[in-house]
């Protein structure tokens, strides 16, 4: 695990909103903002893998909290920001981390599958940001987001739905960065690569050995590290920064795409 760069409480008096939170790359995200003083709230549909996250996180001394929320359903996402008005838990950063699909040649996605990933990773991570940023603005309080994508450079031979919906978002985090920019709103995204998480148990293993072989930097990403660079952009030192697209990939944006992506 990386050593932590950053200065002890540095996040104190922060609440930080992470979508999918309860695992993988959300959990590393809640760990690090909880660690650095924040007041952490995680969101996702699972109640009870939320619960054990905060009981985790609460055993270290981490104020968190959940609300088990399906981020593609408008109605929902509009009640958890009222709710969390009504329980004083309104966010200063939001972590749009949420998201996922399955790997299928593009000829074998079929119109509904393709709405279902677009769903998930581009309109719930619109939806989480418009919420947010309401709240924002009638608090006349800036605040910081954060999108994770995946890394998309070269394209994502065998996931099609997942990289339109993904460069929908970086595209989205540029034009958002414009309009909010006078609300005090900075926006940013961090593109990962592959990252040691459980939910790559869904890929076929002898794949991801081989593309992770190829990169410049031939390792799986750890979870601690995405934190890091969510930290960063989420932190004092990132304030003139915004409508960036942060790569964390290995050096993947340098390899050009992979055929071999594609599911049998
Ligand atoms: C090979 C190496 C590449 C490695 C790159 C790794 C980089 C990325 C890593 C990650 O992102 S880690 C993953 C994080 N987590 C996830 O991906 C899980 C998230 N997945 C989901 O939440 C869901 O599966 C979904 C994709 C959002 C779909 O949810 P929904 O509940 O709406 O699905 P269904 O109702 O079951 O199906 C909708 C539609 O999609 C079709 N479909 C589902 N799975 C497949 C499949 N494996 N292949 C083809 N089609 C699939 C399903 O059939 C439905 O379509 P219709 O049948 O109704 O037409
Ligand atoms: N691991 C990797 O190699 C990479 C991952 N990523 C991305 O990083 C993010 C985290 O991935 P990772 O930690 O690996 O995987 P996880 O599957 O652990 O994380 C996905 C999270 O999103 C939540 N989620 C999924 N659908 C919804 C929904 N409709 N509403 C609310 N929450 C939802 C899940 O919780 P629940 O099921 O309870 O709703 C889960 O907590 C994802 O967006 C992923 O695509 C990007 C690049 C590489």
């Amino acid at each position: 695990m990386p050593t932590s760069i950053f200065r002890p409480q540095l996040f104190s008096g922060r609440t930080v909103l992470i979508s999918g939170g309860g695992s993988g790359i959300g959990f590393a995200i809640a760990s690090l903002f909880g660690e650095l003083g924040a007041r952490v709230v995680l969101t996702a549909r699972n109640r009870a893998r939320l619960d054990q996250a905060t009981g985790t996180l609460t055993e270290r001394g981490i104020e968190a909290f959940a609300y088990d929320i399906n981020i593609r359903n408008e109605g929902e996402v509009e009640a958890l920001f009222e709710q969390l008005d009504a329980d004083a838990l309104q966010p200063d950063v939001l972590i749009n981390n949420a998201g996922g699909q399955f790997a299928a040649p593009a000829l074998d996605i079929s119109p509904n599958g393709f709405r279902a990933v677009v769903d998930l990773n581009l309109t719930g991570t619109w939806l989480m940001c418009g919420a947010f940023a309401r709240s924002a603005q009638r608090r006349e309080h800036g605040g910081r987001i954060v999108n994770i994508v995946l890394a998309l450079d070269s394209g994502i031979p065998g996931m099609a739905h997942a990289a339109a919906a993904r460069a929908g978002v970086v595209n989205l985090t540029k034009t958002l960065a414009w309009e909010w920019a006078p609300l005090g709103l900075t926006v940013n995204a961090v593109a990962p690569g592959i990252v040691r998480t459980d939910a790559l148990s869904q890929y076929d293993d002898a794949q991801l050995r081989a593309d992770v072989a190829a990169l410049p930097l031939p390792r799986m990403a750890e979870p601690e590290e995405v934190a890091q660079a969510v930290a960063y952009l989420a932190s004092p030192a990132a304030s003139y920064i915004t409508g960036v697209t942060l790569a964390l990939d290995g050096g993947e944006h340098l390899t050009g795409a992979t055929p071999q992506h594609a599911a049998p």
